[in-house]
């Protein structure tokens, strides 16, 4: 990606975590102010409800600064455990625990903003998002349900898929390979691919950058999360890719997403 990587500009790629905000959806910059900050690394992390199996893992932390709390004004720990799976897999465990002294509790929108490399986006199919309903970005978060089959790209899509299942996948045809995954917590899901006008018109994104991208983002949004002091909010999310052999016509939906 033609990325910016100077500070105070988030990086456009990888996995950028929403926080407080999801977009403009309030009146904070775009997608809240977690993707650009800098975390620690947590040393001493409470023990997680679920235990990470895998050993290769780094928690890290992120707590307000006092500018953040001029424009948030809230106390919080979000901590992240990043996992790695013997496979490959990526866990990601978003835990935002509100830590607010005075009594207030805190309301925030949520997304793991994943960008996938595809091969032609094109030919690539998101499957498991069929008939439900979405908010789309495009024509000012108007609600409508999808139709028919699996999704397909060719012009910009902007969407916020509503009450989605646990297990997402995006099938790439060319490369022959199939991104699956899997959420707990986060019930939404964005799809975004900006084409040709709109990665134009973005510094930080090349001209033809879209062809090889798809967004899909597991985030909590429609349902803001609101938390009292003392209370705390898990989202999960994994991601891994498995080889598939699809062929025109060939693939079965229900096969992709009930395999591994
Ligand atoms: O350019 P950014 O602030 O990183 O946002 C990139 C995109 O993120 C999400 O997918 C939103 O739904 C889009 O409306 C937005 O354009």
């Amino acid at each position: 990606m033609q990325s910016n990587f100077k500070p105070p500009k988030p990086i456009r790629g990888g996995i950028p975590l929403c926080f407080p905000q999801f977009s403009n959806l309030g009146p904070l910059e775009s997608h809240g102010f977690a993707r650009n900050r800098f975390w620690a690394v947590d040393t001493d992390p409470p023990p997680f409800p679920t235990p990470t199996y895998s050993k290769a893992f780094v928690d890290l932390i992120l707590k307000p600064s006092e500018e953040d709390i001029k424009i948030w004004p809230h106390s919080y720990e979000f901590r992240l455990r990043v996992a790695l799976g013997p496979g490959g897999d990526l866990m990601l465990t978003s835990r935002i625990r509100n830590t607010n002294t005075d009594g207030k509790p805190f309301t925030f929108t949520f997304a793991y903003h994943t960008y996938f490399s595809v091969s032609d986006i094109s030919e690539v199919r998101v499957e498991g998002l069929e008939t439900l309903d979405y908010l789309d970005n495009l024509k000012n978060r108007e609600r409508f349900t999808e139709q028919g089959d699996a999704i397909t790209f060719e012009s910009e899509v902007d969407k916020i898929y509503l009450s989605t299942p646990t297990k997402i996948a995006i099938l790439d045809h060319e490369k022959k390979r199939t991104f699956v995954i899997r959420k707990d917590g986060l019930p939404d899901a964005v799809v975004w691919n900006p084409w040709d006008k709109k990665a134009k018109a973005m510094a930080d994104f090349g001209d033809d950058e879209y062809k090889h991208m798809l967004c899909v983002e597991a985030a909590a949004i429609e349902k803001p999360i609101t938390l009292k002091p003392g209370e705390e909010w898990k989202g999960r999310l994994e991601l891994s890719a498995v080889p598939s052999s699809y062929c025109s016509g060939q693939l079965d939906p229900q096969r992709v997403l009930q395999s591994s």
